[in-house]
């Protein structure tokens, strides 16, 4: 349940996932979502980079954004095959998920890592969405919260505001598992996630949105939605299917 005034973000990352012809999901998405939802929440898809121009232009005019999922560090160089913060703000993106658990599990992204990504999502006036979350095997060790928390203080950027920064915990054992977190877990986790915020930037924390994912579906997503320091969602696979995006925003209407 988002709360203090802290608007909720429902977010797409569709992976390494798409072709020109994923467009009219998008396009599906933004034709779905009524004024009266739109009002009351954030809207952000996050489709593979090659798919960033059309779907910035599906979206032109309407209140869904467009992200990147990933981003290199420094503005401009000899590191071929990447792209930069600058380079997406161009093509009009407006965000970018860092340090999604997956680019730390296959693309071994450290906490130093992130952190100077999401500085330099900052740079380019990007909103940085920061990924935490523990494995199965930390969880069940009782690490949890140490290792978000961890994640948390190393990767995020001094002076994070709830203006440049989004935080979204994602535990690993939950992505494309069809498996969530029970709510009391989830807000545990969010509190302590806003606990930590709170000795990094002080009040500033009370403005940053913290996303829960993991196997989000229109089915459990009101319940996931209402637990408390929940500020909305970042969905993996139901993004990929414009019908259940948007059953999963809807669990904010009425
Ligand atoms: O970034 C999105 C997450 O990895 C969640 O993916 P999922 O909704 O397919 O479990």
């Amino acid at each position: 349940m988002a709360s203090e005034g802290r608007r909720p973000l429902v977010a797409g990352n569709w992976k390494m996932n798409g072709l020109r012809s994923s467009v009219p999901i998008v396009e599906a998405i933004r034709d779905g979502l009524s004024p009266a939802l739109t009002d009351n929440i954030d809207v952000l898809i996050c489709p593979p980079a090659t798919l960033i121009s059309s779907c910035v232009a599906a979206v032109y005019g309407s209140p869904v954004a467009i992200g990147g999922q990933n981003l290199h560090a420094r503005p401009s160089g000899a590191f071929t095959g990447s792209i930069s913060a600058e380079m997406f703000a161009d093509l009009g993106a407006t965000y970018v998920i860092v340090g999604h658990s997956e680019r730390r599990a296959y693309h071994y992204e450290t906490d130093d890592g992130v952190h100077a990504k999401a500085l330099g999502a900052r740079r380019a006036g990007l909103r940085g969405i920061i990924c935490v979350g523990e494995t199965m095997e930390e969880r069940q060790q009782g690490r949890a919260l140490d290792i978000v928390r961890a994640q948390l203080a190393i990767g995020l950027p001094k002076g994070a505001t709830g203006e440049d920064t989004v935080i979204a915990y994602e535990p690993v054992w939950a992505i494309g598992s069809g498996r969530t977190p029970t709510a009391t877990e989830i807000a545990e986790v969010h509190a302590s996630l806003r606990e930590m915020l709170d000795k990094l930037v002080g009040e500033e924390a009370h403005k940053i949105r913290i996303l829960y994912g993991g196997s989000v579906k229109p089915a459990n997503a009101r319940e996931l939605m209402a637990v408390e320091n929940v500020d909305g969602a970042l969905v993996g696979g139901a993004s990929l299917v414009a019908e259940d995006f948007l059953g999963i925003c809807r669990a904010y209407e009425g």
